[in-house]
């Protein structure tokens, strides 16, 4: 599914208008109705509803939503932040239809004061935040930030029109943002509303069509999500007559003292993605078998400097740096790797150690295609750069190293990112907290490996990864929702693959509107920055 950035969704309005296709005018009719249909699911049988108005056409969307709730006798509030003089025209308007339609009762439409608004605004079944959308640019103004204050302060269901207030659309940044229970955005999800921490601050998303010009010819999709009706056309094809030397022979290279494990999860979750053969590459004081018995091992010779070649020669895909220790040794055999090996490689965990001293030689000279999957404890340490500030600054990091290394970066998180040199990105939704558990990274190196092993092209066996991984979490997760093994997740890969290529329901939920709902979070948890990562 597209999704877009606030800039980009500006244009997409103007277009539309420009080209007569729909007015303002029907525009916001449409937004506002969707916004009242959010709000009567929000509460079905409200006793009021009190919105608050900014200066713009958010403020106009919601005064609008009042207007249709009003018409069915609902008893509404319009609570404004700035004098009339300073309205949008559309603002303007709306607000003579709804006194209209309130049958111009004095206190359907008040200014907002901390002290004096209150009370109604306590009283209400439900406050729709039409304070800042689109528009919204920098930090939230002192007179917003006290409104979001007082909004937040309560314990009222709030429904924010398009983009909870303060929140950047863009970065999903917002310290200080209104914390919403639903959010009804218009046309297609804004960028910032998916990515944490902005999707802690949206509660339930509903994307609204609202009838903008079709086809807008804009770029493909730079921007997406993914969802279940994605997946059918990203899975490898499987003919009849396969056999396993045609599904791929993937190899992972890691594993220390202690941590011999993380490779050969890794490679079960090739093994559970697909690939036909696995071999585990140790040094040779490592291991001679591995836990799984369907998995081979090779050790390095002591003496590797001319025996790389032989090692690499029948490989398709390489996974590194699962368990792995950085040396000197592991630097020649991943400059091999990098430079002489012709297939996709996936370079995770120690990997990033390896490189920390010298972040931009984590390149390919011979151009074939590079996969970097870090969590933000080992972005961060590879970027020498705070965790907080990669966990706030996600997006803009992603887009720029992804371009400076010519590789495809995927950040795991509550909501992983993946990004591409070419400048698209994906935001995955699925997942489950029981995936917190130690070899689940290793895991997702594994499936994306086993992916590209059978063929899928680079972007999309991340993006599918992903998706998968965390759908095989959010499958365990209903028979057990704790204490889950990584092997356990890997085995749920498998099956989670296999439901998808025969059965799997891939309709996105939807009301009887149209209106598409993408997530139901439970109750938001506000964002944690830093702390916990720096300690993997
Ligand atoms: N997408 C669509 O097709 C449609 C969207 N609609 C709705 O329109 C808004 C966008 O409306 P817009 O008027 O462009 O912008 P806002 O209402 O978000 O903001 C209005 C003013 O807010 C001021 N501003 C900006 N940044 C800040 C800040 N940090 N603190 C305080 N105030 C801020 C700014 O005014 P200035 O005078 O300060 O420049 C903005 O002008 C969209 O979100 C939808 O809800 C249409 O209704 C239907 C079509
Ligand atoms: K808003």
């Amino acid at each position: 599914m597209k999704v877009v950035i606030p800039s980009e969704m500006s244009r997409m309005e103007k277009r539309t208008i420009q080209e007569g296709f729909l007015s303002e005018d029907l525009l916001m009719e449409r937004a506002g109705l969707a916004v009242a249909r959010g709000v009567l699911a929000l509460s079905p049988f409200p006793s009021s509803v009190v919105a608050m108005v900014g200066k713009g056409n958010n403020g106009a969307d919601a005064v609008v939503a009042l207007r249709h709730l009003a018409l069915k006798s609902i008893k509404t509030a319009a609570i404004l932040l700035y004098p009339e003089g300073e309205h949008s025209k559309a603002l303007s308007l709306a607000l003579k239809r709804l006194s209209v339609a309130q049958g111009g009762r004095p206190d359907g439409i008040l200014h907002f004061s901390p002290q004096t608004s209150i009370h109604k605004l306590r009283h209400a079944s439900v406050i729709i935040d039409g304070i800042l959308g689109t528009g919204f640019k920098g930090e939230p103004a002192n007179e917003v930030l006290v409104a979001i204050e007082t909004m937040n302060a309560l314990h009222v269901p709030v429904l924010s029109v398009d983009i909870p207030t303060g929140l950047d659309g863009e970065t999903g940044r917002g310290e200080k943002a209104v914390q919403a229970n639903r959010t009804v955005t218009f046309a297609f999800p804004k960028w910032g509303l998916l990515v944490d921490p902005g999707c802690r601050y949206t509660g339930d998303l509903v994307v609204s069509d609202i009838g903008l010009y079709p086809s807008l010819s804009f770029p493909a999709p730079s921007r997406q999500l993914i969802l279940p009706e994605d997946m059918a056309t990203l899975l490898p094809k499987r003919p009849p007559s396969l056999h396993k030397g045609q599904a791929g022979h993937l190899l992972v290279w890691g594993g220390s003292d202690g941590k011999w494990g993380a490779p050969m999860l890794s490679g079960l979750g090739g093994q559970r993605a697909g690939a036909g053969l696995l071999t585990l590459l140790f040094p040779h004081t490592g291991p001679k078998t591995s836990f799984f018995p369907e998995q081979m091992i090779r050790s390095l010779p002591e003496s590797f400097s001319e025996g790389l070649s032989a090692i690499f020669d029948n490989i398709d895909v390489v996974a590194m740096g699962p368990g792995l220790s950085p040396g000197s040794e592991e630097l020649q055999i991943s400059r091999y790797v990098l430079d002489e090996f012709s297939g996709p490689v996936v370079a995770d965990a120690g990997i990033f150690d390896l490189y920390r001293n010298f972040p931009m030689s984590l390149v390919r000279s011979n151009g074939a295609p590079l996969i970097l999957t870090p969590h933000p404890g080992e972005f961060a340490r590879y970027l020498n750069l705070p965790v907080s500030t990669v966990l706030e600054h996600s997006t803009e990091l992603l887009l720029e190293w992804s371009e400076k290394l010519s590789a495809i970066i995927l950040l795991k998180g509550y909501r992983t990112i993946i990004a591409a040199p070419d400048g698209r990105m994906t935001v995955n939704m699925t997942g489950s907290p029981n995936m917190a558990t130690a070899g689940s990274g290793d895991v997702l190196t594994g499936v994306i490996s086993g992916l590209l092993a059978q063929g899928t092209s680079p972007y999309e066996a991340v993006i599918l990864s992903a998706y998968l991984h965390g759908l095989a979490g959010a499958e365990l997760a209903k028979s057990r929702s704790i204490g889950i093994l990584a092997r356990e997740l890997a085995d749920s890969v498998g099956l989670v693959l296999s439901a998808a290529a025969t059965e799997m329901d891939q309709s996105v939920p939807h009301d009887p509107w149209g209106d598409i709902l993408l997530t139901r979070p439970a109750r938001p948890i506000l964002p944690t920055t830093g702390g916990p990562y720096e300690k993997i």
